[in-house]
């Protein structure tokens, strides 16, 4: 049967590889380069993964788009996290690419889509319509490059413009084996100022060494995990956006309790929710008018949310 599912099913992993098993809280590269001043998992996310893991293992995903400058980075330090890999050679990223990374964050499986974009002009206007919906925004700069450095702010403005909800932010120098100790220190008193300015976590790291690359990484899937269990457990009935056109819910039903998968699609917003209603018998429209649909199967659930999302 899985033989017919699609190929973005396919990427998800069954188990997270054992450094994506987050279990403590990942700390930030510096604690004076951070917004994000939290040091642990909340309380009521940490309740919630111990008593309804079961409930909560369906789906839970984010979206990180990485972005900046040609040539800073962001394809290396991508493939060095999700492939242990380095080349040396620059290859541009032709319009847009993405990996999915399996993370078990609390012993709950939590996949991280992560969207790389091509830093050329001419591809800006493409990049730019996958900027929506994400919940993580990294822009990348080279630290040896101040000019890339300066152009972060313009980055996060774009990013930004067509994002309505809370992303974490992070400004992420790259390359840092190729500095000197001087260098280095200048350009990341420099960052530092830009990244607070912007109301960002500054992180720099090598992705030819691998320095600073799975901590980075690590931190934003716990940061993303953590808000997202816990507006999940602030509403009512349990809800997960997932992007901005969507929201899905999971729970529980009967006695004993039956576990309901349920997404509601909102329309008008570049969703494809006809293929989406066509696909499971369950759909029907909402008093609310939006397009609701239940599975009993959190495979068949995943695989309509990752193939509708992004
Ligand atoms: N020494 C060193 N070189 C790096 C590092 N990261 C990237 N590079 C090199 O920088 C060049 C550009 O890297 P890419 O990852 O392709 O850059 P990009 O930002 O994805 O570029 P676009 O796709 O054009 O936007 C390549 O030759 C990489 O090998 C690093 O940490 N250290």
């Amino acid at each position: 049967m899985y033989e017919s599912r699609s190929a973005i099913y396919k990427m998800l992993k069954d188990q997270a590889h054992k450094d994506r098993q987050i279990n403590v809280f990942p700390a930030p590269y510096r604690s004076d380069a951070t917004p994000y001043t939290q040091q642990d998992f909340s309380k009521v996310v940490k309740e919630a993964c111990t008593t309804s893991r079961p409930v909560m293992a369906g789906l839970k995903i984010s979206k990180a788009v990485f972005l900046g400058d040609v040539g800073v980075g962001k394809t290396s330090l991508i493939n060095r996290f999700c492939h242990q890999i380095f080349d040396c050679n620059y290859k541009a990223t032709i319009g847009v690419d993405f990996e999915v990374e399996r993370f078990d964050v609390l012993q709950v499986p939590y996949n991280l889509q992560i969207w790389d974009t091509a830093g050329q002009e001419r591809f800006k206007c493409i990049a730019a319509s996958y900027y929506r919906g994400a919940h993580i925004v990294v822009v990348v700069f080279d630290l040896s490059s101040l000019m890339s450095l300066s152009h972060c702010s313009q980055w996060l403005r774009e990013a930004l413009a067509v994002n309505h909800g809370e992303p974490h932010i992070f400004i992420v120098g790259t390359k840092r084996d190729l500095m000197s100790r001087t260098a280095f220190s200048e350009v990341e008193d420099h960052a530092m100022r830009i990244a607070e300015e912007v109301g960002a976590e500054f992180w720099s790291v090598s992705s030819k060494t691998g320095d600073g690359v799975p901590n980075l990484f690590c931190r934003m899937a716990a940061l993303s995990f953590d808000t997202s269990v816990r507006k999940e457990k602030e509403t009512e009935n349990g809800a997960i956006t997932v992007g901005s056109d969507l929201v899905s819910t999971i729970m529980e039903k009967g006695s004993p309790p039956e576990v309901l998968y349920r997404a509601y699609f909102v329309p008008n917003r570049n969703t494809d929710i006809e293929s989406v209603a066509t696909s499971d018998p369950s759909g029907q429209e909402t008093t609310q008018g939006h397009q609701e649909l239940t599975f009993k199967d959190s495979r068949d659930f995943t695989e309509t949310l990752l193939a509708t999302v992004g």
